[in-house]
């Protein structure tokens, strides 16, 4: 695929746009003006001839070579709006209809090139105009209509420009709405840590890449302990701010590759990230339960808090077996069992049990 395939279909179409539609219609203009017999008509038919032919030629450049080439935007500007000059001055007042021409053309370079380019584009035009004012001796002695026409290759394309710019602003408008509303969904509102939506699509990618380099992935699953007791004698609100603090003071232990995320009411997972998580897994696990531990004051109340926490290590086949729910299952399984044998501490399970010996976990 061409690498600016938008931008070649582009200028495709304007090329298709400019021999079937304003050039034809000058040509049948001229035609008309000639069977009838004006002086100047012959002329424009040699102008709306040559524009027509010098269009062909474009487009068969732009069909068998697509792409940009150097300093395409002010040759095709100054060539066309010249040209049209050029015609005024040789058909007198039958080419009034070229001003509409100047106009095209200004319109059609904003939406190839974009807005600065049509406003470089209605400055040929509008100078073009002036000098043909000067020049031409029927367009001297018709000040007001070349007035109007300077005036109609000003306007319009101003207009047109501030719709385009108004567009432009609404779009980037709406993307950065969606890119708000996107990190609110995927974030927990309390802590700002990632919620449960957004971590499972980090699991996801975690999982695919496990299977792909044939690595593992290393699952931490953490709850409180005793939180419903702090939130019965403190209140809901000191509660929360544990939540926070529980947040931020796991997040030191943490490298900034591993992802830390509330899954909701008191429990958090980790994923580690980092090349060495198999190595590290039990250390970081050992740091989690040591930074809750020290939380030893919610908003000036006294607390006692501990954490016990479930890991699962998997190697990136059984990842892709399990899938991420399995994993967390799994994770979650881990965790009550280290309720079970008395909280504040940790149990870990390996897909497969070799994962770790290899790991050096056992040692
Ligand atoms: N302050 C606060 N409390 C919450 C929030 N979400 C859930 N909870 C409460 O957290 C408590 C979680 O319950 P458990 O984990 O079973 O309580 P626990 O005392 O830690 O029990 P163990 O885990 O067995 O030690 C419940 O009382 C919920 O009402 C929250 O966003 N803020």
């Amino acid at each position: 695929m061409h690498p600016d395939r938008n931008a070649v279909d582009l200028e495709l179409q304007q090329c298709h746009i400019r021999l079937f539609v304003p050039l034809p219609i000058l040509f049948a203009w001229y035609l008309f003006w000639t069977v009838k017999g004006h002086p100047q008509a012959s002329n424009g038919l040699a102008v709306a001839g040559a524009f027509l032919v010098f269009a062909f030629v474009h487009w068969l450049r732009v069909r068998t070579n697509p792409g940009p080439y150097p300093g395409r935007q002010f040759t095709a500007i100054a060539v066309d709006q010249t040209a049209c000059m050029i015609g005024m001055i040789l058909t007198g007042e039958l080419g009034a209809i070229i001003a509409f021409v100047n106009l095209w053309i200004s319109l059609g370079n904003g939406i190839r090139f974009g807005v600065k380019w049509m406003a470089l584009s209605a400055l040929f035009a509008t100078t073009g105009l002036i000098a043909v004012g000067l020049l031409s001796d029927y367009w001297t002695q018709h000040p007001i209509w070349i007035f109007s026409l300077l005036l109609l290759n000003v306007a319009i394309p101003a207009y047109v420009a501030s719709l385009i710019r108004g567009y432009h602003e609404s779009r980037a408008q709406l993307a950065r709405y969606a890119g708000e509303m996107e990190e609110i969904a995927l974030t927990d509102t309390l802590t700002g840590l990632p919620n449960r939506a957004a971590f499972f699509s980090q699991l996801q990618k975690a999982v695919s890449h496990a299977q792909r380099t044939q690595s593992s992935i290393a699952l931490l699953y953490f709850d409180l302990d005793g939180f419903k007791q702090v939130n019965d004698s403190l209140g809901h609100a000191h509660g929360d701010s544990l939540l926070k603090q529980t947040a931020l003071r796991v997040g030191q232990c943490l490298r900034g590759e591993d992802v830390l995320a509330r899954l909701g009411g008191d429990e958090f997972v980790v994923l580690l990230n980092a090349q060495d998580k198999e190595k590290r897994v039990e250390k970081v696990a050992a740091r989690i339960l040591q930074a809750v531990a020290s939380i030893d004051q919610v908003d000036g109340h006294r607390v006692e808090v501990t954490a016990s926490a479930g890991i699962v290590l998997v190697s990136g086949a059984h990842a892709a077996a399990l899938g991420s729910e399995g994993m967390i299952h799994e994770a979650d399984k881990n965790m009550y069992a280290a309720k079970k044998k008395g909280k504040n501490q940790t149990v870990l399970s390996s897909f497969p049990a070799e994962l770790r010996l290899v790991a050096g976990l056992d040692r």
